[in-house]
């Protein structure tokens, strides 16, 4: 009896426990939904939040996510069923989110990357994205970016080699495969050693591309589909029964990744170790290049923690990363200078001063030179940043120029708004390299250009993707004048995770006799 009243006793105890809990949680809830409503933004539905408004086909989904942010003229808040979302809309707000080393967690759409990126440096967070930026900054040495400078000369060689054969100043074609198979192939070689001939393959768009246009869009679907969130309930979908179809494309490619580490210990065994980018021979005396897999064995070996789970999540997401976002870069940097002659014949003149009539191969120290072919980069990236928005989980509350904004939000920075923000940039939509003199640059907010994003989670293979646009935007103006065939207002942008045209881009090309 006495035992049943202390059972009793101990339930009733923690039914109250849970139910103050309960009380306590709510409490907090509203406390939060509160403060989130109090900042200025589009009236939510009810149950859906703010997520009809995104709920389009993919061709229409630019659209409506730029048309939310011009409608909106101050930072504003969005509802994705029950998640908070803030959209930044000054380099100030900006600043303050990716110069801070505290916001470091990226937004819960990141999440739907882990299937497939694992928590590589991109989506990875805390200790974990701390010590793998340690060790993976050195491998983005300028030493050892000069080493991939030979990958990137011979992948442009096939390029030209391969553009010659369109090149009659007749047939329209699209520049967007050309570009991909080069981006690639460079960086199939650079992330992982492996030669992947994507620029000697017939198809117009390989198994591999198309898998990640088809992932990234599911990703985002995903992202604006609270009831997708759950992976019982995603997986059961059309739309989670593709990504896993995805998957398999894209794992299948990086699963050679044991087997590259294999090969590369059996020579290492055989060799010296190495611990700088160098070259070593293959079985045909040929030169054979240290990739960025390479030198994380060689931390591996120096003592670091990288499992070969670890190493894959990095291969993977070197991959994406590393040539969906140049191959964007470049293909507007095409189009672009296809629709402004004059900016085109600029930079033809500062190539021929540099090459002087020369066909050889650039250096390094050529791609120095080439400022104004930087400023058109740079340009480019602002008008159409492959990244246009990138995402922060708040963990405790900030104040972004007065918007107390509360621990638990999710904070979007649209990056191609913020390079359109016309108290920054003058003539918003024009393109102007001149955008990049020195002066000008001088008199903008640091953070209203921010392509590569910016602070402790910047992207680590900026000076990579320079250099890279650099060598092929280069093969291509030495040899080549570019006709665009569309105009601006004849391309329909696509925004995955990627921003692209969603038909590619179409030119003719015209042989350029050059000037000595
Ligand atoms: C034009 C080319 C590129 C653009 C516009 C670009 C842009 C960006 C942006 C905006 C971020 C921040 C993402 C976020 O906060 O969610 C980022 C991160 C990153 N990028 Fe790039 N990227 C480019 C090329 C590359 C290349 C060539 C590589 C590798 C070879 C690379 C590797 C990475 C990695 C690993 C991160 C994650 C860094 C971290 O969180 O510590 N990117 N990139």
């Amino acid at each position: 009896m006495e035992t049943s009243g202390v059972g009793v006793l101990a339930g009733a105890m923690l039914g109250v426990l849970l139910l103050y809990q309960l009380i306590l949680l709510l409490f907090k809830r509203r406390k939060f939904v509160r403060a989130v409503d109090s900042l200025p933004g589009p009236k939510p539905h009810l149950l859906f939040g703010n997520v009809p408004d995104l709920m389009v086909p993919p061709n229409k989904m630019f659209e409506a996510w730029d048309q939310r942010h011009r409608t909106n003229s101050t930072l504003f808040r969005t509802w994705i069923g029950p998640y908070a979302e803030i959209n930044l809309k000054e380099p100030e707000q900006v600043e303050t989110i990716l110069s801070s080393s505290k916001h470091i967690t990226k937004s819960n759409a990141y999440r739907f990357l882990h299937p497939w990126l694992g928590t590589g440096l991109l989506t990875s967070t805390g200790n974990k994205w701390h010590t793998h930026r340690k060790m993976i900054t050195p491998t983005f040495h300028f030493k050892i970016l000069e080493a991939f400078h030979d990958v990137f000369v011979e992948k442009c060689e096939i390029l030209a080699r391969k553009l010659a054969k369109v090149a009659d100043g007749k047939t329209e074609f699209d520049m967007y495969p050309f570009i991909t198979h080069c981006t690639l192939d460079i960086i199939c070689e650079t992330a992982m050693g492996v030669k992947l001939n994507a620029q000697d393959s017939t198809d117009k768009r390989s198994d591999y591309v198309s898998a990640i246009y088809e992932i990234s869009e599911l990703t985002l679907k995903r992202a604006h589909r609270p009831w997708l969130f759950p992976n019982i309930t995603f997986y059961m979908t059309d739309l989670g029964k593709r990504y896993k179809r995805c998957l398999s494309i894209l794992h299948g490619f990086t699963n050679k990744v044991p087997q590259v580490i294999r090969e590369r210990k059996e020579v290492r065994e055989s060799q010296q170790s190495q611990t700088q980018a160098s070259t070593t021979e293959d079985d045909l005396g040929r030169k054979k290049r240290t990739a960025f897999l390479d030198l994380l064995l060689d931390a591996r070996e120096a003592g670091a923690q990288l499992s070969d789970e670890d190493l894959r999540e990095e291969v993977d997401t070197f991959m994406f990363e590393g040539h969906d976002t140049t191959t964007a870069g470049l293909c507007w940097a095409v189009f672009l200078l296809g629709t402004h002659p004059h900016v085109q014949d600029a930079a033809a003149d500062e190539l021929d001063h540099i090459f002087q009539g020369s066909d050889r191969p650039p250096t390094v120290r050529d791609l120095q030179e080439m400022k104004y072919l930087e400023r058109i980069i740079k340009e480019t990236l602002r008008l159409f940043p492959s990244v246009p928005f990138i995402g922060r989980k708040l963990y405790q509350d900030v104040d972004l120029g007065g918007y107390k904004v509360p621990a638990g939000s999710l904070i979007n920075i649209p990056i191609y708004h913020i390079h359109r923000n016309p108290k920054q940039w003058p003539s918003p939509h024009a393109f102007d390299p001149d955008n990049f003199l020195p002066h000008r640059v001088a008199e903008r907010h640091p953070y209203s250009y921010v392509p590569f994003s910016a602070g402790p989670r910047n992207c680590i293979g900026q000076k990579f993707a320079l250099m890279e646009e650099k060598t092929v935007l280069s093969y291509i103006l030495r040899n080549y004048k570019i006709h665009a065939v569309e105009r601006m207002e004849d391309l329909t942008l696509m925004i995955d995770l990627i921003l692209r045209p969603e038909s590619g881009i179409k030119v003719r090309l015209e042989r350029r006799t050059r000037a000595s």
